[in-house]
């Protein structure tokens, strides 16, 4: 749809030189009833069991049990009652999960009890698309502002939302009370994007640029990167069609795979 149009930013000083992704996220959230932190992997499979649990209420489900709702989110039974238990739900047994009650909890720990007001910026092919997928909103992430640099996009609208100059992010943040910002611009542009919406307040970045962004203490920064993504499954195939090594000094090419795990 569009390129960046040469607006490469001087890199600013930032607040701290903290990078920070998820995958170096010390693990944990408050699990919201003075018990321990949830784990990052758990708070993960969380907003997968209250997809599925969504689904389920729009079905008019009373209850579930722990194998269907582990089924439908593709976990087995006790990963899935571990991952209940961090946030103190527990099904009955012979019954299973209340599903309204359980789909409460789940919000909660979220912390999806109100909308989250969502800014984008750079509304190319990637940041349109987003920008008009009306399941955001649906799951209670509302499309608040958008924002890019180039003239033929800034005063456009997506969805009803008006694309807006990347240099109002501030005051425009601050306003709607913004509180995820989302980093689709090129590489080059995505740290002072990232520092104009940390500045304007923003403490979650969900980041789409292929760069390792900064961020001061107390601002989560989560990077999607669907090649990556591509790359997991490249390796599993490969390991199934046997032309991975076998990992680690145990292995040498004269060991199976087995062999080399049982070591
Ligand atoms: N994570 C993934 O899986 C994934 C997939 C596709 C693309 N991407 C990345 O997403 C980004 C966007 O890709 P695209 O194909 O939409 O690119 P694009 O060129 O179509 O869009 C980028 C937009 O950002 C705008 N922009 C540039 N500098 C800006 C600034 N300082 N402030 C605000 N807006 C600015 C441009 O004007 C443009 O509209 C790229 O970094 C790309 O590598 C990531």
């Amino acid at each position: 749809m569009t390129v960046d149009r040469g607006t490469r930013p001087a890199r600013r000083p930032v607040p701290t030189t903290r990078a920070h992704e998820d995958d170096l996220t010390p693990a944990g959230v408050d699990g919201g009833h003075g018990a321990r932190p949830v784990p990052e992997a758990t708070v993960a499979r969380l907003a997968v069991y209250l997809r599925v649990l969504t689904t389920l209420l729009g079905e008019g489900r009373g209850t579930v049990s722990s194998e269907e709702l582990a089924a439908a989110a593709g976990v087995n039974s006790a990963k899935l009652r571990k991952d209940l238990s961090h946030i103190g739900s527990s099904g009955v047994r012979g019954v299973g999960y209340d599903v309204s009650r359980l789909t409460a909890e789940v919000e909660a720990t979220l912390g999806l009890t109100r909308p989250h007001a969502v800014a984008l910026v750079g509304v190319g092919n990637l940041g349109h698309a987003l920008a008009g997928y009306g399941g955001f909103a649906q799951r209670g992430f509302p499309v608040a502002a958008l924002f890019d640099v180039d003239p033929a996009l800034v005063g456009t609208t997506v969805d009803g939302v008006e694309v807006e100059h990347a240099d109002s992010i501030p005051r425009v943040c601050a306003e709607r009370g913004v509180t995820i910002g989302v980093v689709a611009t090129p590489a080059p542009a995505a740290q002072q994007v990232c520092d104009h919406l940390v500045a304007a307040g923003v403490r979650s970045i969900l980041n789409f640029a292929p760069t390792v962004l900064v961020v001061p203490a107390g601002v989560e920064v989560r990077k999607v990167d669907l090649a990556v993504e591509m790359q997991v499954l490249s390796f599993h195939v490969a390991r199934r069609h046997g032309t991975v090594p076998a990992a680690g000094p145990a292995a040498t090419p004269r060991q199976t795979p087995r062999e080399a795990v049982s070591r």
